[in-house]
């Protein structure tokens, strides 16, 4: 695979690769050097650690790097889940080029089934809403689940190659998971990336679906940028990046007020917080595990959200809601969280999407954004709606 360009990569692209493309460069990891599974993600950073700074004479094509998963809640049946791969390659950025690839056909699904349905999902974010009071919390994010039976086996490469058509910004990543199953999704969301001595998140909370009428479109995005309850749901977020990183930085920038990102499903509140190191030893893997779970994806405080989330969730998050990338020997990497993805299994696939509560959030509202959310891979699959 010498000389190959983004491109090249991303059709070279098969299950059981690891996979991510973003603004910058295209990263295709190959084969199994070395596999690092651990439920203590900070063991788990060290570990990896350990293993990038050893022997380096063994592995083909660029940079030896670590590459993998970190689930929504580690334990032992789903572990954080990191390869060295046995070849990596790395490009610059297979974008704006893919945007004129042929998008891939794909099967109709034989059936979709929500999980659970989606007035429980609307019951399940009133009861949240009554919880945050009672139990004092300022945030919990819901998610809800579509399951997708093919009825033929399931084709990553093609669904993969359709997001990145798609999906131009952002992170859009394939990583094999310890079940079997393949995480694949394109996330706009940057949980941190480590470059030398500088760090950078870039979160986001606060949303409103796109529209295919320009006017209606800069209509959303306007409410978005001026509503109290989107602010409020963003600022809960950013506070708990800042606390978090603050003790690992000499000096952290944070802009005053978020602003607006897009996909082409969805706008977004973000803020892009930048940090400097002031211990150079630390990793991106080991930083990335600092802070997950963050608020936007999880709640606050972390371990009462958590707690809800378990009670009013009637499905397992797997690596929804994660986080997926990439750390090198020097601690320099990139995690974004995974979100807009699904677990791919041989002929099924199961696509994942929360939102943010907090109590001014309206049932109807969330569940409709949820469903908004699901457009990311439901467009990969050549499908338009649930
Ligand atoms: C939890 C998800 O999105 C998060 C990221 C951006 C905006 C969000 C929101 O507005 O609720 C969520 O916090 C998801 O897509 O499954």
């Amino acid at each position: 695979m010498t000389g190959r360009s983004p491109l090249d990569l991303l059709s070279d692209y098969r299950r059981g690769d690891f996979f991510l493309a973003t603004e910058e460069r295209t990263l295709l990891g190959r084969g199994v050097h070395t596999t690092v599974c651990d439920a203590d993600e900070f063991a788990l950073a060290e570990r990896v650690r350990t293993v990038l700074r050893g022997d380096r004479e063994d592995t083909v094509g660029g940079p030896r790097i670590a590459v993998g998963a970190l689930p929504f809640h580690s334990d032992a049946a789903t572990p954080g889940h990191i390869v060295v791969p046995a070849e990596t390659h790395v490009t610059g950025s297979v974008h704006p080029e893919a945007a004129w690839s042929p998008r891939r056909r794909m099967r109709a699904p034989s059936t979709i089934r929500p999980v659970p349905e989606p007035a429980q999902h609307t019951k399940a974010v009133a009861a949240a809403v009554t919880a945050l009071e009672e139990r004092n919390l300022r945030k919990v994010v819901l998610a809800r689940a579509l399951d997708v039976e093919l009825g033929a086996p399931a084709r990553p490469e093609d669904v993969l190659h359709n997001l990145v058509v798609d999906n131009e910004r952002g992170y859009t990543f394939a990583a094999e998971l310890p079940n079997g199953r393949t995480l694949l999704g394109a996330s706009p969301e940057l949980l941190l990336s480590r470059r030398g001595g500088t760090v950078v998140s870039h979160p986001h909370a606060g949303s409103a679906p796109r529209s295919a009428d320009p006017n209606t479109d800069a209509e959303h995005a306007q409410a978005l940028l001026v509503s109290r309850k989107d602010h409020f749901e963003h600022a809960v977020l950013t506070e708990a990046i800042v606390e978090t990183l603050r003790p690992y930085c000499r000096r952290l920038t944070v802009p005053s007020r978020p602003t607006l990102v897009s996909t082409p499903t969805m706008w977004h509140l973000g803020t892009t917080i930048t940090g400097e190191l002031s211990d150079p030893d630390v990793t991106a893997l080991h930083l990335a595990a600092a802070l997950h779970p963050t608020p936007a994806i999880c709640g606050t405080p972390t371990s009462s959200a958590r707690q809800l989330v378990t009670e009013l969730e009637e499905f397992d998050r797997g690596y929804y809601a994660g986080t997926v990338g990439w750390v090198d020997a020097e601690g320099d990497g990139e995690w974004a969280v995974s979100i807009r993805c699904a677990e791919v299994a041989e002929q099924s696939l199961r696509l994942y999407a929360g939102g943010g509560i907090v109590p001014e959030s309206d049932p109807k509202a969330e569940l409709e954004e949820t469903s908004a959310k699901f457009a990311t891979l439901l467009r990969a699959m050549g499908l338009s709606q649930e």
